[in-house]
């Protein structure tokens, strides 16, 4: 009787309730429920792929804003195995992570392994990037691993082509990616709590879009993403398959742009009706030195900055920004130190996640273009 009244009540573990849509622009104001809480949109995701936002512990994500974080089936199951982390009573006991986890469902990672793997209609044979040993992941197997992991929104085992490809390769690939979702759909053990959400592919195509995008929400799910997108590609070129592709997206469903992005491509993304994003650039650049800051990029390890003693930016409130000085993170960069890496991150992870408050305000108030007008001044100096 329980099982039955909770199925009821609950249809879907996720549901996005639109607050608002922008007078100016496509841009929406929305709350994704979760049974891991309540996700203000539009949301920029931090990514964890191996159950960790590399350098970050979960009160410094808490301290900063982050609602929701991501992680990776592909490197999860390689190490240190879906079934270790389901034993340890799954992904958030794990990692000690309470709010929402959006796990990526291998698909991108494993395509990404270029010549080390084989696509079949069953699913991908792969080596594993680790120890050269041999692997199958399948829409199947991909599910299982989800299950075990019990991420709140589990993403749909989907071929991301290449760019550029040709024609009918993006079309047999989109029309197996369909296939592939039925199948994950099939599979998929606990839709009462682990929201699936499919994923348009098409290439750069207009009509393969048009058709990817018709065949995967013909099939009813929680949300969708829209995939093989920031793969080298021009960014008009993004913005295009966007101005096209999202309207074919119901509105009563978050879209999620997958692995994007830096600040332009998430108002570009944000202004034609994106909900969702996730992308490694803050925290990797961030390992690299570069900071994401008000007055635009600060590569903090340039010799200009060795007797800066002043704050990495003046308009940010973060940890980083209150304590230390640009002199002092270029010599923690220079000299490889763990904290450097750390002050970083904490920095643009702040600043992007600020960024999206920001960009929801901005909607509430009907005033995003101006936001972005303004944004763009400052950080892009056009
Ligand atoms: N630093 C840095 C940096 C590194 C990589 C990137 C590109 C990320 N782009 C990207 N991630 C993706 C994940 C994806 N996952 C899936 N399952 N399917 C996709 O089509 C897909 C497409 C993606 N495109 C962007 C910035
Ligand atoms: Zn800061």
């Amino acid at each position: 009787m329980i099982e039955k009244d909770y199925e009821r009540k609950y249809m879907y573990a996720v549901r996005y309730e639109l607050i608002k849509t922008c007078k100016q622009t496509g841009a929406r104001l929305g709350r994704l429920h979760t049974p891991h809480g309540v996700i203000e949109t539009p949301i920029f995701m931090p990514v964890g792929t191996q159950a960790t936002v590399k350098a970050m512990t979960p009160e410094e994500l808490k301290d900063i804003g982050s609602q929701i974080i991501l992680s990776n089936t592909y490197h999860l199951y390689m190490r240190p195995g879906h079934d270790l982390i389901e034993r340890a009573g799954g992904l958030h006991k794990f990692m000690n992570w309470d709010k929402p986890i959006l796990t990526d469902s291998g698909g991108f990672q494993v395509f990404s392994l270029g010549p080390l793997r084989k696509i079949k209609e069953e699913g991908v044979e792969f080596r594993s990037h680790l120890d050269g040993s041999k692997h199958f992941l399948s829409p199947e197997k991909a599910t299982e691993i989800q299950n075990a992991l019990g991420s709140d929104i589990i993403m749909a085992f989907d071929e991301c082509a290449p760019y550029p490809a040709d024609r009918q390769y993006v079309k047999n690939s989109l029309e197996r990616t369909t296939r592939w979702l039925e199948r994950c759909k099939a599979a998929h053990k606990y839709p009462e709590r682990q929201a699936l959400f499919g994923i348009v592919q098409g290439g750069m195509y207009k009509e393969l879009r048009e058709q990817s995008a018709r065949e995967i929400t013909a099939i009813d799910l929680p949300g969708y993403a829209i995939g093989g997108l920031s793969v080298g590609e021009p960014k008009e070129m993004m913005y295009e398959v966007l101005d096209y592709t999202v309207p074919l997206l119901p509105e009563d469903k978050p879209r999620y742009l997958m692995g994007v992005g830096s600040p332009d491509d998430l108002l570009e993304g944000v202004l034609r009706g994106i909900d969702m994003f996730d992308c490694v650039l803050p925290t990797r650049i961030a390992r690299n030195g570069t900071a994401m800051t008000s007055q635009g990029k600060v590569v903090v390890r340039n010799a200009s900055y060795a007797e800066d003693f002043t704050s990495l930016d003046p308009e940010c409130d973060c940890y980083t920004c209150r304590n230390y000085t640009k002199a002092y993170l270029r010599h923690l960069i220079k000299c490889n130190e763990i904290l450097g890496a750390r002050l970083l991150t904490i920095h643009n992870l702040h600043f992007l996640l600020k960024l999206m408050e920001n960009v929801r305000e901005a909607i509430r108030e009907d005033r995003l273009l101006d936001y972005k007008k303004d944004f763009f001044e400052k950080y892009y100096g056009k």
